[in-house]
């Protein structure tokens, strides 16, 4: 016999529901664990897309500034990405970071003294830090997944400081995107040479000298020390110059 619960067809021994959807929608006696399960999480995922969409829709061209939660306020790398806050700023660009502490609250701190537009997209975590001081605008994800789309869709470029696990995540994110060409080719500039030569030594060396990735590939990072040139890079791509 052919059971139709809502949309869904069951048939020959699939578990039957006992009652319709609107009886148990109707029903407030009825058990409450279903607010916990998979089915009703998308709700809240497309409920975070939608609040992303609709914040962001009208920032206009912006950075993302991505770079280690534990930077502290006494590093030089600190000076350096409240420098790219306020430099981007300056060349007309929103920025967006991951709204927590670190080099993204001092990207915020940057940007927001510049009087530019600080956006802070920040995330649950099981270790409650909160959106930094520094952020004007914020939203909190509670889906890394969701968070990545709006750093990716509302971006025009990557300033990725040095960091760990997250920040190299979030960099061969836009890579993979760009390669397999999901996105707009785009600036990713990894500011820091020393921090960040290893890496693509082990790129160059380990990687493509294996074939698995193409000389192109590694084209699509840059590599510098210098913030007004991977500023000039970001204006250049916004602006449709070559870079
Ligand atoms: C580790 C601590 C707090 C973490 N708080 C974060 N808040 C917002 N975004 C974060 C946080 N931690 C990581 N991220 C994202 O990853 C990138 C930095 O990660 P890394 O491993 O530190 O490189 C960053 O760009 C964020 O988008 C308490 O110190």
């Amino acid at each position: 016999m052919d059971k139709l619960t809502g949309p869904i067809l069951r048939r020959r021994g699939q578990a039957q529901e006992a009652s319709t959807t609107d009886q148990r929608l109707l029903d407030t006696r009825g058990p409450s664990d279903w607010v916990h399960q998979d089915p009703w999480r998308v709700l809240r995922i497309q409920a975070e897309f939608v609040e992303g969409f609709g914040a962001l829709a009208e920032l206009g061209p912006a950075i993302a500034v991505f770079g280690s939660a534990r930077t502290a306020p006494d590093d030089p790398t600190y000076a350096l990405a409240e420098e790219a806050g306020r430099k981007l700023v300056e060349a007309g660009f929103a920025v967006i970071t991951g709204g927590g502490p670190g080099a993204m609250e001092a990207a915020n701190k940057g940007a927001s003294q510049a009087d530019g537009l600080s956006v802070g997209l920040g995330i649950e975590l099981p270790f409650e830090s909160g959106l930094n001081p520094w952020v004007d605008k914020g939203i909190n994800f509670r889906y890394f997944f969701a968070r990545k789309t709006m750093f990716v869709k509302y971006s025009q470029g990557f300033l990725v400081l040095p960091g760990g696990i997250g920040t190299l995540d979030e960099t061969f994110e836009a890579l993979t995107l760009a390669q397999t060409r999901k996105v707009t080719r785009f600036p990713i500039v990894l500011v820091g040479v020393e921090y960040w030569s290893g890496l693509l030594a082990w790129l160059r060396g380990t990687v493509l000298a294996d074939g698995k990735i193409t000389e192109a590939d590694l084209d699509m990072l840059t590599l510098t020390d210098d913030l007004d040139e991977a500023v000039a890079l970001m204006v250049a791509a916004r602006d449709g110059e070559s870079w």
